[in-house]
Protein backbone atom coordinates (compact mmCIF):
# COMPACT_ATOMS: atom_id res chain seq x y z
CA UNK A 1 0.00 0.00 0.00
CA UNK A 2 1.10 3.59 -0.68
CA UNK A 3 2.45 5.76 1.89
CA UNK A 4 -0.39 7.49 3.40
CA UNK A 5 0.11 10.89 5.32
CA UNK A 6 -1.42 11.56 8.75
CA UNK A 7 -4.21 13.80 8.27
CA UNK A 8 -7.93 15.06 8.55
CA UNK A 9 -8.11 13.24 11.82
CA UNK A 10 -5.87 16.08 13.15
CA UNK A 11 -9.06 19.11 12.41
CA UNK A 12 -11.17 17.06 15.00
CA UNK A 13 -11.44 16.72 18.91
CA UNK A 14 -9.50 13.32 19.72
CA UNK A 15 -11.30 10.83 20.30
CA UNK A 16 -13.58 11.85 17.60
CA UNK A 17 -17.15 10.97 17.99
CA UNK A 18 -19.29 10.54 15.04
CA UNK A 19 -22.81 9.47 16.70
CA UNK A 20 -26.71 9.93 15.20
CA UNK A 21 -29.20 7.17 14.53
CA UNK A 22 -28.97 3.92 12.74
CA UNK A 23 -31.49 4.93 10.31
CA UNK A 24 -33.08 8.32 9.05
CA UNK A 25 -36.51 7.82 9.50
CA UNK A 26 -38.67 11.19 9.34
CA UNK A 27 -37.01 14.40 9.34
CA UNK A 28 -38.57 15.63 12.82
CA UNK A 29 -36.31 12.19 14.18
CA UNK A 30 -33.35 13.49 12.36
CA UNK A 31 -33.69 17.05 14.12
CA UNK A 32 -33.90 15.91 17.35
CA UNK A 33 -31.74 13.61 17.56
CA UNK A 34 -28.83 16.18 16.18
CA UNK A 35 -30.58 18.56 19.10
CA UNK A 36 -29.78 16.31 21.84
CA UNK A 37 -26.55 15.26 20.75
CA UNK A 38 -23.91 17.70 22.67
CA UNK A 39 -21.63 19.55 20.38
CA UNK A 40 -18.59 19.66 22.39
CA UNK A 41 -18.48 15.62 22.20
CA UNK A 42 -19.98 15.08 18.64
CA UNK A 43 -18.63 16.45 15.58
CA UNK A 44 -20.37 13.93 13.27
CA UNK A 45 -24.09 13.56 12.71
CA UNK A 46 -24.43 10.22 10.84
CA UNK A 47 -27.36 8.27 9.94
CA UNK A 48 -28.57 5.18 8.15
CA UNK A 49 -29.89 5.64 4.18
CA UNK A 50 -30.15 2.85 2.78
CA UNK A 51 -29.67 -0.18 5.40
CA UNK A 52 -28.92 -3.60 3.80
CA UNK A 53 -30.83 -5.97 6.02
CA UNK A 54 -30.01 -9.51 6.33
CA UNK A 55 -33.92 -10.42 5.63
CA UNK A 56 -36.10 -8.76 3.05
CA UNK A 57 -39.68 -6.59 3.70
CA UNK A 58 -38.10 -5.34 6.82
CA UNK A 59 -36.99 -1.36 6.59
CA UNK A 60 -34.78 -0.91 4.20
CA UNK A 61 -33.85 2.96 4.68
CA UNK A 62 -35.75 5.72 3.66
CA UNK A 63 -33.24 6.80 0.49
CA UNK A 64 -32.91 10.60 -1.14
CA UNK A 65 -34.80 12.29 1.43
CA UNK A 66 -33.02 11.63 4.07
CA UNK A 67 -30.16 13.25 2.77
CA UNK A 68 -32.29 16.76 2.34
CA UNK A 69 -32.51 15.93 6.23
CA UNK A 70 -29.34 15.65 6.41
CA UNK A 71 -28.57 18.56 5.14
CA UNK A 72 -30.62 20.59 7.41
CA UNK A 73 -28.76 18.56 10.00
CA UNK A 74 -25.58 20.43 8.70
CA UNK A 75 -27.13 23.74 8.01
CA UNK A 76 -29.26 24.38 11.35
CA UNK A 77 -27.23 22.56 13.87
CA UNK A 78 -23.57 22.47 12.29
CA UNK A 79 -22.84 19.05 12.13
CA UNK A 80 -20.52 17.30 9.65
CA UNK A 81 -22.40 14.44 8.25
CA UNK A 82 -21.92 10.90 7.32
CA UNK A 83 -23.28 8.20 5.58
CA UNK A 84 -23.38 4.45 4.51
CA UNK A 85 -22.67 3.82 0.85
CA UNK A 86 -22.77 0.45 -0.79
CA UNK A 87 -22.71 0.85 -5.05
CA UNK A 88 -22.54 3.73 -7.66
CA UNK A 89 -26.11 5.53 -7.06
CA UNK A 90 -25.67 5.49 -3.78
CA UNK A 91 -22.00 7.35 -4.23
CA UNK A 92 -23.45 9.83 -6.82
CA UNK A 93 -26.16 10.91 -4.25
CA UNK A 94 -24.42 11.32 -1.35
CA UNK A 95 -22.04 13.66 -3.55
CA UNK A 96 -24.86 14.84 -4.87
CA UNK A 97 -26.28 16.47 -1.23
CA UNK A 98 -22.20 16.68 -0.29
CA UNK A 99 -22.52 14.06 2.21
CA UNK A 100 -18.77 15.00 4.33
CA UNK A 101 -17.97 11.51 5.67
CA UNK A 102 -19.04 8.57 3.61
CA UNK A 103 -18.36 4.83 4.91
CA UNK A 104 -17.84 1.53 3.42
CA UNK A 105 -19.92 -1.10 5.43
CA UNK A 106 -18.61 -4.51 6.60
CA UNK A 107 -21.17 -6.21 3.77
CA UNK A 108 -19.44 -4.30 1.05
CA UNK A 109 -16.05 -4.80 2.45
CA UNK A 110 -16.07 -8.43 1.75
CA UNK A 111 -16.71 -7.85 -2.17
CA UNK A 112 -13.78 -6.86 -4.05
CA UNK A 113 -16.47 -5.78 -7.25
CA UNK A 114 -18.79 -3.67 -4.67
CA UNK A 115 -15.54 -1.81 -3.32
CA UNK A 116 -14.39 -1.44 -6.69
CA UNK A 117 -17.63 0.09 -8.45
CA UNK A 118 -17.29 2.99 -4.87
CA UNK A 119 -13.83 3.34 -5.80
CA UNK A 120 -14.25 4.29 -9.10
CA UNK A 121 -17.40 6.68 -8.23
CA UNK A 122 -15.21 8.21 -5.62
CA UNK A 123 -12.31 8.70 -7.52
CA UNK A 124 -10.06 11.86 -6.50
CA UNK A 125 -12.75 12.59 -3.85
CA UNK A 126 -11.83 14.65 -1.17
CA UNK A 127 -14.31 13.68 1.24
CA UNK A 128 -13.69 11.54 4.30
CA UNK A 129 -13.55 8.09 3.76
CA UNK A 130 -14.25 4.81 6.14
CA UNK A 131 -14.37 1.60 5.51
CA UNK A 132 -15.21 -0.56 7.98
CA UNK A 133 -13.66 -4.42 8.39
CA UNK A 134 -15.15 -7.09 6.25
CA UNK A 135 -17.90 -9.63 8.02
CA UNK A 136 -15.01 -12.30 8.26
CA UNK A 137 -11.58 -12.09 9.96
CA UNK A 138 -9.68 -11.69 6.88
CA UNK A 139 -6.90 -8.39 6.99
CA UNK A 140 -6.38 -8.64 3.16
CA UNK A 141 -9.56 -7.75 2.36
CA UNK A 142 -9.81 -5.03 4.90
CA UNK A 143 -6.51 -3.87 3.55
CA UNK A 144 -7.24 -4.40 -0.06
CA UNK A 145 -10.06 -2.19 -0.09
CA UNK A 146 -8.13 0.41 1.02
CA UNK A 147 -5.75 -0.29 -1.61
CA UNK A 148 -8.78 0.29 -4.26
CA UNK A 149 -9.54 3.53 -2.74
CA UNK A 150 -6.08 4.61 -2.98
CA UNK A 151 -5.55 3.83 -6.49
CA UNK A 152 -8.25 5.77 -7.25
CA UNK A 153 -6.75 8.79 -5.75
CA UNK A 154 -8.25 9.10 -2.38
CA UNK A 155 -6.19 10.70 0.43
CA UNK A 156 -8.24 10.84 3.30
CA UNK A 157 -8.98 7.42 4.26
CA UNK A 158 -9.95 5.93 8.28
CA UNK A 159 -11.26 2.22 9.08
CA UNK A 160 -13.68 1.33 10.96
CA UNK A 161 -13.22 -2.08 13.64
CA UNK A 162 -17.06 -3.19 13.80
CA UNK A 163 -16.35 -6.51 15.13
CA UNK A 164 -16.74 -9.71 13.28
CA UNK A 165 -19.54 -12.35 12.16
CA UNK A 166 -19.94 -15.17 13.90
CA UNK A 167 -22.42 -18.19 14.36
CA UNK A 168 -23.27 -17.94 17.59
CA UNK A 169 -24.02 -14.96 19.51
CA UNK A 170 -21.91 -15.58 23.14
CA UNK A 171 -21.47 -12.19 24.51
CA UNK A 172 -21.18 -9.62 21.22
CA UNK A 173 -23.33 -9.70 18.28
CA UNK A 174 -20.07 -9.27 16.11
CA UNK A 175 -17.19 -10.12 18.24
CA UNK A 176 -14.20 -7.82 18.64
CA UNK A 177 -11.16 -8.96 17.41
CA UNK A 178 -8.40 -6.79 18.89
CA UNK A 179 -5.78 -8.63 18.20
CA UNK A 180 -5.81 -8.07 14.38
CA UNK A 181 -7.58 -5.04 14.43
CA UNK A 182 -4.33 -4.12 16.63
CA UNK A 183 -1.87 -5.55 13.69
CA UNK A 184 -3.83 -3.56 11.56
CA UNK A 185 -2.51 -0.44 13.25
CA UNK A 186 0.72 -1.64 13.17
CA UNK A 187 0.84 -2.31 9.78
CA UNK A 188 -0.70 1.18 8.95
CA UNK A 189 -0.39 3.72 11.78
CA UNK A 190 -1.44 6.53 9.77
CA UNK A 191 -4.13 5.43 8.56
CA UNK A 192 -6.87 6.55 11.79
CA UNK A 193 -8.69 3.49 13.42
CA UNK A 194 -12.28 4.26 14.88
CA UNK A 195 -14.76 1.92 16.71
CA UNK A 196 -18.03 0.97 15.94
CA UNK A 197 -19.44 -0.36 20.13
CA UNK A 198 -22.53 -0.39 18.66
CA UNK A 199 -22.25 -3.32 15.65
CA UNK A 200 -19.91 -5.12 18.25
CA UNK A 201 -22.17 -5.10 21.20
CA UNK A 202 -25.85 -5.60 19.23
CA UNK A 203 -27.26 -4.20 23.04
CA UNK A 204 -26.80 -1.45 25.08
CA UNK A 205 -25.81 -2.68 27.91
CA UNK A 206 -22.11 -3.60 27.01
CA UNK A 207 -21.10 -0.56 24.71
CA UNK A 208 -19.09 1.37 27.15
CA UNK A 209 -17.05 -1.33 28.22
CA UNK A 210 -16.09 -1.70 24.75
CA UNK A 211 -15.48 1.85 24.35
CA UNK A 212 -13.21 1.85 27.20
CA UNK A 213 -11.38 -1.05 25.78
CA UNK A 214 -10.49 0.80 22.55
CA UNK A 215 -9.35 3.83 24.67
CA UNK A 216 -6.75 1.82 26.27
CA UNK A 217 -5.53 0.36 23.12
CA UNK A 218 -5.99 4.12 21.38
CA UNK A 219 -8.45 4.34 18.74
CA UNK A 220 -9.14 7.75 17.65
CA UNK A 221 -12.26 7.42 17.30
CA UNK A 222 -16.04 6.00 17.84
CA UNK A 223 -19.18 5.98 15.72
CA UNK A 224 -22.26 5.08 18.07
CA UNK A 225 -25.47 4.98 17.28
CA UNK A 226 -27.88 6.96 18.88
CA UNK A 227 -31.82 7.37 19.04
CA UNK A 228 -34.54 9.70 20.96
CA UNK A 229 -36.74 6.73 21.69
CA UNK A 230 -34.25 3.48 20.92
CA UNK A 231 -37.36 0.90 21.55
CA UNK A 232 -39.03 2.20 18.90
CA UNK A 233 -36.22 2.64 16.55
CA UNK A 234 -36.89 0.95 12.72
CA UNK A 235 -33.48 -0.82 12.70
CA UNK A 236 -31.36 -2.18 15.49
CA UNK A 237 -33.37 -0.88 18.22
CA UNK A 238 -31.15 -2.97 20.43
CA UNK A 239 -28.15 -1.17 20.12
CA UNK A 240 -28.81 2.53 20.05
CA UNK A 241 -28.77 4.79 22.95
CA UNK A 242 -30.34 8.24 24.13
CA UNK A 243 -28.54 10.87 22.71
CA UNK A 244 -27.40 12.10 26.43
CA UNK A 245 -25.62 9.26 27.17
CA UNK A 246 -22.44 10.34 25.16
CA UNK A 247 -21.70 12.75 27.17
CA UNK A 248 -22.35 11.53 30.30
CA UNK A 249 -20.12 8.41 29.40
CA UNK A 250 -16.86 10.49 28.03
CA UNK A 251 -17.50 13.88 30.40
CA UNK A 252 -16.37 10.85 33.11
CA UNK A 253 -13.18 9.79 31.13
CA UNK A 254 -9.54 10.46 32.19
CA UNK A 255 -7.58 10.32 28.52
CA UNK A 256 -4.62 10.84 30.23
CA UNK A 257 -4.75 7.81 32.25
CA UNK A 258 -2.74 5.62 30.24
CA UNK A 259 -2.59 1.79 31.14
CA UNK A 260 0.22 -0.50 30.08
CA UNK A 261 -0.79 -1.35 26.29
CA UNK A 262 0.32 -4.35 25.82
CA UNK A 263 -0.38 -6.26 29.48
CA UNK A 264 -4.10 -4.37 29.09
CA UNK A 265 -4.36 -6.25 25.65
CA UNK A 266 -3.36 -9.59 26.96
CA UNK A 267 -5.24 -9.40 29.74
CA UNK A 268 -8.38 -8.30 27.44
CA UNK A 269 -8.08 -11.39 25.43
CA UNK A 270 -7.83 -13.36 28.51
CA UNK A 271 -10.99 -12.02 29.86
CA UNK A 272 -12.57 -12.36 26.66
CA UNK A 273 -11.79 -16.12 26.29
CA UNK A 274 -12.90 -16.95 30.16
CA UNK A 275 -16.07 -15.39 29.39
CA UNK A 276 -16.70 -17.47 26.27
CA UNK A 277 -15.78 -20.53 28.73
CA UNK A 278 -18.91 -19.04 31.43
CA UNK A 279 -21.37 -19.21 28.08
CA UNK A 280 -19.91 -22.37 26.78
CA UNK A 281 -20.20 -23.87 30.41
CA UNK A 282 -23.59 -22.22 30.85
CA UNK A 283 -25.07 -23.85 27.28
CA UNK A 284 -23.43 -27.03 27.90
CA UNK A 285 -25.51 -27.20 31.32
CA UNK A 286 -28.97 -26.15 29.41
CA UNK A 287 -28.15 -28.99 26.90
CA UNK A 288 -27.81 -31.67 30.11
CA UNK A 289 -30.96 -30.81 31.39
CA UNK A 290 -32.70 -31.60 28.09
CA UNK A 291 -31.09 -35.30 28.06
CA UNK A 292 -32.23 -35.33 31.53
CA UNK A 293 -35.83 -34.97 30.05
CA UNK A 294 -35.25 -37.38 27.19
CA UNK A 295 -33.45 -39.84 29.97
CA UNK A 296 -36.50 -39.53 31.80
CA UNK A 297 -38.88 -40.29 29.49
CA UNK A 298 -37.26 -43.30 28.47
CA UNK A 299 -36.03 -44.76 31.81
CA UNK A 300 -32.72 -44.16 31.24
CA UNK A 301 -30.00 -43.82 33.85
CA UNK A 302 -28.27 -40.69 34.88
CA UNK A 303 -24.58 -41.78 34.93
CA UNK A 304 -23.67 -43.68 31.77
CA UNK A 305 -20.23 -44.37 32.55
CA UNK A 306 -19.06 -45.90 29.18
CA UNK A 307 -20.15 -42.64 27.68
CA UNK A 308 -18.17 -41.27 29.86
CA UNK A 309 -15.12 -43.05 29.55
CA UNK A 310 -14.98 -42.40 25.79
CA UNK A 311 -15.48 -38.86 26.31
CA UNK A 312 -12.77 -37.97 28.99
CA UNK A 313 -10.25 -40.21 26.65
CA UNK A 314 -11.03 -38.27 23.58
CA UNK A 315 -10.60 -35.04 25.88
CA UNK A 316 -7.86 -35.98 27.37
CA UNK A 317 -6.28 -36.79 23.92
CA UNK A 318 -7.23 -33.32 22.69
CA UNK A 319 -5.46 -31.95 25.96
CA UNK A 320 -3.08 -33.53 24.78
CA UNK A 321 -2.23 -32.35 21.41
CA UNK A 322 -2.57 -29.12 22.12
CA UNK A 323 -0.21 -28.73 25.23
CA UNK A 324 -2.44 -29.38 28.49
CA UNK A 325 -1.70 -32.00 30.79
CA UNK A 326 -4.23 -35.37 31.76
CA UNK A 327 -4.27 -33.97 34.79
CA UNK A 328 -5.72 -30.81 34.09
CA UNK A 329 -8.09 -31.79 31.63
CA UNK A 330 -9.08 -35.02 33.86
CA UNK A 331 -9.80 -32.27 37.20
CA UNK A 332 -12.05 -29.98 34.92
CA UNK A 333 -14.20 -32.42 33.23
CA UNK A 334 -14.61 -34.16 36.17
CA UNK A 335 -16.33 -31.17 38.20
CA UNK A 336 -18.25 -30.15 34.58
CA UNK A 337 -19.66 -34.34 34.42
CA UNK A 338 -20.42 -34.11 38.54
CA UNK A 339 -22.47 -30.54 37.98
CA UNK A 340 -24.19 -32.26 34.71
CA UNK A 341 -25.40 -35.48 36.84
CA UNK A 342 -26.86 -33.29 40.03
CA UNK A 343 -28.41 -31.05 37.40
CA UNK A 344 -29.88 -33.81 35.45
CA UNK A 345 -31.00 -35.86 39.06
CA UNK A 346 -32.66 -33.21 40.10
CA UNK A 347 -34.83 -33.43 37.31
CA UNK A 348 -35.31 -37.14 37.08
O1 LIG B 1 -24.43 -38.25 27.42
C1 LIG B 1 -25.23 -38.21 28.36
O2 LIG B 1 -26.02 -39.13 28.62
C2 LIG B 1 -25.28 -37.04 29.22
O3 LIG B 1 -26.21 -36.86 29.96
C3 LIG B 1 -24.13 -36.09 29.24
C4 LIG B 1 -23.10 -36.41 30.29
C5 LIG B 1 -22.14 -35.21 30.34
O4 LIG B 1 -22.45 -34.21 31.01
O5 LIG B 1 -21.14 -35.23 29.63
C6 LIG B 1 -23.75 -36.58 31.60
C7 LIG B 1 -23.94 -37.75 32.19
C8 LIG B 1 -23.42 -39.02 31.67
O6 LIG B 1 -22.77 -39.77 32.64
C9 LIG B 1 -22.59 -38.82 30.49
C10 LIG B 1 -22.37 -37.62 29.90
Amino acid sequence: MKKIEPNWINSFKKPLIISGPCSAENENQILEIAKRLDKNYVEIFRAGIWKPRTRPNNFEGIGEIGLKWLNKVKKKKGFLVAIEVANKIHVELALKYDIDIIWIGARSTVNPFTVQEIAESLKDTNKIILVKNPLNPDIDLWIGALERLINKGIKNLGVIHRGFSIYKNLKYRNIPNWKLALKFKKLYPNIPMLCDPSHICGNREGIFEVIKKAIHFNYEGFIIETHCDPDKALSDSYQQILPEKIKEFFSKIDFKKKKNIKLEYKREFINELDENLIYLLSDRMILSEKIAIIKKINNLLVFQPKRWESLIEKYINLGNRLGLSKKLIKKIFNEIHKESINIQNKII
